[in-house]
């Protein structure tokens, strides 16, 4: 086995500790508390360590059942040998099979019983056999009806190293690939209940185009929290991190939150905060959520507010009041319960805001310490457009590079432009010359309108009908209006309704804000 190097830190409090574990005894029940930690409610009866059959040999018997269960220890066992088999140089006799809603790349092969497989793991041979065992010592059972166990056997010397390192190492492994497997799923909010479908959305944070190292700063970002369990523990804090991703329509906001979702292998929960009906019902959704999620509320600006507003009377929203109805969920109150059930939790979990207009935003969620990291998706910069064309034609130069590079520092484009440009032939020359023509034809202020793409929905089915927002009133100054207008909104809005291409986001090709320690 190529030794996976298991950043589990329960993996790690296991070793140390196995190391002065003296008897067998002592040391099967720490694997039994690492199990525990790596697959919680793992059903360990299966395990058993097996008096040596000789003296120099011991054996570790993993049992199909536990009981009436499933032993998830065995279900690992045979994820692990299946590796083992696929690659071995040689072996004689494989079965072939695909678990259930698992793509044709995730085959499990696994021994015909009697046949074994030799694993090789700090210098020590550890032999994996197949076997059955029927139930009833003398009844004749079909083939069918027996168990299957395997038999792991080394060297008795080994055998603090095979407790110690060996099957904690294959656990983690397992653990790390069934996260890896994992198909992630995206989860919407109506009438109260989450309702589930799979997130189909494959972009990952190679194929969304950034300019300026801003791709790097998202990943060390993610991958340092998610390392940073202790330090949540320590300081008392939620292991939790919020992300405010901003930008012009098109510049890939969406596409973003579906790569880090791919990264991490996180499910999506889609907040629609316009269908939340009460605080009561945005907590009980909050609790549904599963660990290792990210919470996701789209254009913010037009979502919530910051605290509950008074009516025309000066009523506050006690419940009674016609306006407070449309407002019950609040951006503060969002944030708090967040904070509250997220700190009991213990467990990893992302927050992500995006917006178009972060300039329309309640400065209560640009203070610092409340998101704690801003990116800037921007216009389409020579990086990311290089990006682009790499990806869907694999071009890493072309003769008009020059004259796109010197057109992108003219003029605006979103790079959902660019990319429906370069994905609408599959010639290379045609599309970097549609490219190219989009990009000249808007410093000469003609060609079509900007935000002519496609835009990549998280969503796949429909939302709840929505009403109307109701007319902006008009005021003097552009500020004031703005926000009444964001008030008006609230509650009943339509969340992607800004008007494409707006020039009202800060022209920038993109970066990155951090805040606040990790
Ligand atoms: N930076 C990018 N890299 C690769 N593709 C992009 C990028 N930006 C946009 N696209 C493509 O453009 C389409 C729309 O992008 P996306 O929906 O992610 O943008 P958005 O910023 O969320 O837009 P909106 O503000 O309108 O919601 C998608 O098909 C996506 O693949």
């Amino acid at each position: 086995m190529a030794m996976a190097s298991p950043n589990n830190k329960a993996l790690e409090r296991y070793k140390s500790a196995v190391t002065v574990a003296t008897s067998v005894v002592g040391a099967a029940m720490l694997l039994r508390r690492l199990i525990a930690d790596i697959l919680p409610g793992t059903a360990l009866g299966g395990l058993l360590l097996l008096r040596p059959a000789s003296a120099r040999r011991h054996v570790v018997l993993i049992e199909e059942f536990d009981g009436a269960l499933y032993n998830r220890v065995f279900l690992a066992a045979r994820a692990y040998v299946s590796t083992l088999l696929a690659a071995a140089p040689s072996v004689p006799l494989m079965k072939a099979s695909l678990p259930r809603g698992a793509g044709a790349e995730h085959v499990l092969l696994a021994m015909r019983p009697g046949t074994a497989v030799v694993d090789v793991f700090g210098g020590a041979d550890l032999t994996w056999r197949l076997s059955r065992k029927h139930d009833g010592s003398r009844r004749r059972a079909a083939a069918e009806d027996a168990r299957e166990v395997f038999k792991l056997s080394f060297e008795a010397r080994h055998k603090d190293m095979v407790l110690g390192s060996y099957l904690p190492a294959v656990m983690a492994r397992v653990e790390a690939m069934s996260q890896e497997q994992r198909q992630t799923k995206l989860y919407s909010n109506e009438w109260g209940k989450w309702r589930t479908v799979r997130l189909r959305n494959a972009s990952t944070l190679a194929t969304v185009a950034m300019d300026g190292g801003l791709r790097e700063a998202v990943v060390e970002d993610l991958d340092r929290f998610l390392t940073r369990k202790e330090y949540y523990r320590q300081t008392g804090r939620a292991w939790k991190r919020g992300y405010l991703i901003h930008g012009p329509p098109g510049t890939g906001k969406s596409s973003l939150v579906a790569a880090i979702s791919n990264h991490l292998h996180f499910d999506v929960y889609d907040l629609d905060i316009g269908g939340v009906r009460s605080n009561t019902e945005l907590r009980k959704l909050l609790i549904r959520m599963k660990n290792r999620s990210i919470l996701l509320v789209e254009d913010v600006d037009c979502a919530l507010t910051t605290a509950p507003r008074r009516d025309v009377n000066g009523e506050g929203p006690d419940g009674s009041s016609p306006a407070s109805k449309n407002h019950k969920v609040t951006l503060s109150g969002l944030l708090n319960m967040v904070d509250g059930l997220w700190s009991s939790s213990g467990q990893e979990r992302i927050l992500i805001f995006t917006t178009n207009h972060k300039d329309r935003l309640d400065p209560a969620l640009l203070r610092p310490g409340r998101m704690d990291m801003h990116v800037h998706m921007g216009y389409c910069g020579f990086v990311a457009f290089r990006e682009l064309a790499a990806n869907y034609h694999g071009v890493h130069d072309h003769p008009l590079f020059a004259e796109i590079e010197n057109l992108l520092g003219e003029v605006e484009v979103a790079p959902a432009e660019v990319a429906e440009k370069l994905l609408a032939t599959d010639d290379t020359d045609a599309a970097v010359e549609m490219a190219v023509k989009l990009l000249r034809d808007r410093r000469a202020g003609t060609g079509e309108d900007a935000g002519g793409y496609i835009k990549q929905k998280l969503h796949v089915g429909p939302r709840r009908p929505r009403r109307q927002p109701a007319p902006a009133p008009r005021r003097g100054v552009v500020g004031a209006a703005r926000r009444v207008v964001l008030d008006e909104e609230i509650g009943g809005s339509s969340r992607r309704g800004q008007g494409r291409g707006s020039g009202t986001a800060r022209r920038g090709r993109g970066g990155v804000r951090g805040r606040g320690r990790r």
